[in-house]
């Protein structure tokens, strides 16, 4: 039975080996290293557990360790638990090797044949890596006990076709059953709080649609820029690194029909549903609901930060998009007529991902205009990352012999009411997947429909040869962005 994610404080890995292809990379070091760490940190990887890294650049299982700086919790693996692979992602020899090597761990550590191979590369590899898993048998578990399942990171595809190959090859040597798309902010406890805040409480539910709801804002900011990630973000820019699988997932999460139970089908189908409803953009609409920008040098005399065009790996006339704004519609009974306003970017003046409603003024006011000039809409703001809580706007009398009304917030902050600690989003999913839990990871058929509603709008800017609009680092992006919300009277919430 469909009966939800394994949500229980005890929960840990069976016996069982994590491959991570891509170990001499970015991600490997700064989040599946340490959200492994933390794992074993808290107990809940057992004294069985192995982790192999695969890649071309040749290291020793001492280097390579040395290489993650694995004395920082991993320390438990040392005695033959922590391994690598050195080779292409092409040569069957690689695989071999890793097959031989496999089997040993199993034989000599007790990994008991449980196998979770991780996808760590940039996306070119993912094709070679299934092939040549398939080639060797890795494909399959090697006892009816045990099990192999393949975590595949973002971005899937870099369109629609491209995602449906991909899914071909994935399916041509693994089930679906075996495997787990992973966006990592459904790994976040405060998106997951989404769920909580709307179908844990009653008094939210009837003011969630388009009766009550004036617009809803999401904003992905980042204030970092692309760093030493250029060369592949030359190849995604904006809407494919965070719009087509980060920002459509929370925006699923945020407008979807209450699901029966949080069970990986009954989850995914409601998001499927909301994604479907999503009014896809046609090539006249996009410079109506689109917005795109670059970043150029900016930021203050202290801290002077590089234009795109000038990071390393970047094309000096690149015409990536490092910002997307969009306005979208969900044909839906609940929202209909409601604009969602989505954005993110990078080098933007603060680090912070919401997702906020403002509500419809109330129909009529019996207070004199004059004393409600600092009023704003009603809004309820949820604060994924920093300072994580939920934020509700109203107005409320200031003290004194007038009636004067002033925009006042109730805040919840998770520090302040929470002492328990939130698990990293790697953290929490690498576990998910090691035990079989695919609620929080993304289905075929959700990200087919997040490609239809993004590729009109990319297609569309590849083929506009007017220059890519700018904003200086450290901004909130172009001034088109507030062209798009202002056409409707409606502003940006800038956080602080
Ligand atoms: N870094 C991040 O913050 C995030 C990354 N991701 C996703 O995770 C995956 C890995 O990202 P990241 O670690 O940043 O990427 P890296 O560019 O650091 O690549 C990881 C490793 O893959 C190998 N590699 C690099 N280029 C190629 C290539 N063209 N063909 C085959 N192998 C190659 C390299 O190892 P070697 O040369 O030794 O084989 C490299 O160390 C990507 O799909 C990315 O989109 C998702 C969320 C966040
Ligand atoms: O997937 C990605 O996400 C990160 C932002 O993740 P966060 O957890 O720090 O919000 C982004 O920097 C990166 O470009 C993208 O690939």
């Amino acid at each position: 039975m469909d009966i939800g994610p394994q949500y229980s404080s005890d929960r840990s890995a069976p016996p069982s080996t994590l491959v991570i292809f891509g170990a001499s990379g970015d991600l490997t070091r700064r989040k599946l290293i340490p959200a492994v760490a933390s794992l074993a940190r808290h107990g809940r990887l057992p004294k069985e557990f192995a982790l192999v890294g695969v890649a071309r650049t040749p290291m020793s299982d001492d280097e390579f360790a040395q290489s993650i700086q694995a004395e920082n919790g991993l320390g438990d693996l040392a005695g033959g638990g922590l391994r690598y692979v050195s080779g292409g992602y092409d040569d069957p020899e690689t695989y071999k090797t890793l097959a031989t090597l496999l089997d040993e761990l199993d034989d000599q550590r007790g990994t008991r044949g449980n196998r979770l191979f991780y996808l760590s590369t940039p996306p070119q590899a993912f094709s070679p890596i299934i092939n040549g898993l398939a080639g060797a048998g890795l494909n399959h578990a090697r006892s009816d006990e045990g099990f192999a399942r393949l975590v595949i990171e973002k971005p899937y595809g870099t369109d629609l076709n491209s995602a449906r190959q991909l899914d071909a090859t994935v399916h041509s040597a693994f089930d679906e059953s075996q495997v787990f798309r992973i966006d990592h902010y459904l790994g976040k406890d405060t998106v997951q709080n989404v769920l909580a805040l709307r179908f844990a409480n009653s008094i939210f539910q009837p003011i969630w649609d388009r009766s009550w709801v004036d617009s809803v804002q999401i904003t992905v900011a980042e204030t970092l820029g692309v760093g030493t990630r250029g060369s592949f973000y030359e190849t995604a820019g904006a809407m494919r690194d965070i719009v087509q699988n980060h920002v459509l997932q929370v925006l699923a999460l945020a407008l979807m029909e209450p699901p029966a139970s949080f069970g990986a089908e009954a989850l995914r189908n409601e998001k499927v549903k909301l994604l479907q409803a999503i009014r896809l953009p046609t090539d006249r609409d996009v410079s109506e609901i689109a917005v795109r920008g670059q970043y150029t040098r900016g930021g203050t005399r202290e801290e002077l930060m590089p234009g795109y065009r000038d990071e390393p790996g970047v094309d000096p006339l690149s015409r990536t998009e490092t910002y997307a704004a969009l306005r979208l519609d969900v044909d839906n009974w609940r929202w209909a007529g409601v604009p969602f306003y989505v954005r993110t970017g990078k080098r933007l003046p603060a680090r912070v991902t919401e997702v906020a409603l403002t509500f419809q003024r109330p129909p009529h006011l019996p207070i004199p205009g004059n004393q409600l000039t600092e009023l704003e809409a009603d809004a309820l703001i949820l604060r994924i990352q920093p300072n994580e809580g939920i934020s509700l706007r109203f107005g409320a009398k200031v003290p004194g012999h007038s009636f004067r009304v002033r925009t006042a917030s109730m805040d919840f902050s998770y520090d302040q009411t929470f002492r328990e600690e939130s698990p990293e989003a790697y953290e929490r999913l690498i576990l998910d997947a090691l035990l079989g839990d695919a609620t929080l990871f993304i289905r075929a058929d959700e990200v087919e429909h997040s490609w239809r509603i993004v590729d009109p709008i990319i297609e569309h800017w590849a083929n506009d040869k007017s220059p890519i609009p700018t904003y200086e680092a450290a901004s909130w992006g172009p001034t088109d962005a507030d062209r798009l919300i202002g056409r409707h009277g409606r502003a940006w919430r800038n956080p602080a």
